[in-house]
């Protein structure tokens, strides 16, 4: 079996949302695929009004093959302190025609105000390892740890693009997605994340390649590309705007300032992903402002390296569970 849908990014590509379709008759929602945590979980009718603006609600009692998970519950809290929390119900999921029939979806009853004001999100699909799940007295499996046994090849792939839809594939790699080869690095899943350790980088195409591990997540839930310290210092040493504003929480530069370089990280026997020096010029910082907010900032608060979407929208990338490991590719 195999499973491909389309993702879309919201503006700034600040976040990527799939159509989803839950139960029967189906409900369908725009959920976000985030490989860095393991529930999945959707607003729903449970929720208080003033927590809901806008979002499309899973109504499990609107569901003939929904069943509630009496004495469950989750609750879960996100990188940026936001979280949300609920009941659970078994129902039947179907993503780009793949279908899990006896799918744990987390219902929230609470999500913090990031979540409400983010009108156009659903909910998140985490596509981590089950071991972090937060579904109490028992753990549930991902969606994809659910239809492994079923597919082609136990893979999915993410093909993020800047600015544009881009897709998903679940059970196979489509050859025509990229270009050269794909490099396979080992993921360590014992914290549930897909961690990597990349050789090095390189700053430009006149840098030199820096031998330095970094250790790392691959991250889809991430905006942004949260690297070293020294990492982040050798690349904004290199355009003449750049400055660390402790105001706005990291480094700015000029929006349009021809002397940032392309960014270049090693994934194993020699390959580099290219990331083009225009990715990182996020956004603006103010309507008004000719400064922009940088794509690249320092991890010194996280403790490892995330490579988020700033970084993934650069390759095509191979989730190789079967193997518990990464592909990495051009495109
Ligand atoms: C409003 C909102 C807040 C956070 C997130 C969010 N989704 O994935 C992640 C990262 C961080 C890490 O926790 C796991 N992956 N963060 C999504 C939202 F829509």
């Amino acid at each position: 079996d195999r499973g491909s849908v389309q993702n879309s990014p919201k503006s700034y590509d600040v976040e990527y949302l799939m159509p989803v379709s839950l139960g029967t008759p189906a409900q369908q929602l725009n959920l976000d695929l985030d490989t860095g945590s393991s529930d999945f979980w959707v607003f729903s009718t449970l929720l208080k009004e003033s927590m809901i603006n806008g979002q499309t609600l899973y109504d499990p009692n609107a569901s003939t093959t929904a069943d509630k998970m009496e004495g469950y519950s989750w609750k879960i809290t996100y990188g940026d302190q936001s979280y949300s929390s609920g009941d659970v119900y078994v129902d039947t999921v179907t993503i780009g025609d793949l279908t899990v029939s006896t799918q744990a979806v987390e219902a929230a009853r609470e999500v913090s105000e990031e979540f409400t004001a983010d009108s156009d999100n659903d909910g998140l699909v985490g596509l981590g390892f089950g071991i972090i799940n937060t579904v109490m007295p028992y753990k549930q499996k991902t969606f994809f740890e659910k239809a492994m046994p079923g597919l082609d090849s136990p893979v999915f792939t993410a093909d993020l693009k800047s600015g544009a839809p881009g897709r998903y594939n679940f059970g196979y790699i489509d050859d025509g997605a990229y270009t050269g080869n794909i490099t396979y690095v080992p993921v360590n899943s014992s914290d549930g994340f897909w961690s990597w350790v990349s050789p090095g980088f390189q700053v430009g195409t006149t840098g030199s390649f820096n031998n330095t591990r970094i250790h790392g997540i691959a991250d889809t839930g991430t905006t942004l590309l949260l690297l070293p310290e020294g990492v982040c210092e050798a690349f904004y040493g290199r355009i003449a705007s750049a400055k660390y504003d402790a105001s706005q929480g990291g480094y700015t530069f000029e929006c349009n300032d021809s002397t940032t370089p392309d960014f270049y990280f090693g994934t194993g026997n020699g390959q580099m992903i290219r990331i083009p020096g225009s990715y990182l010029a996020y956004s603006k910082i103010d309507t008004s402002s000719l400064r922009c907010f940088g794509g690249m900032q320092s991890d010194s608060g996280v403790g490892f390296t995330i490579w988020g979407d700033i970084a993934l929208k650069a390759a095509f990338i191979v989730f190789d569970q079967g193997s518990e490991r990464l592909g990495w590719a051009e495109k």
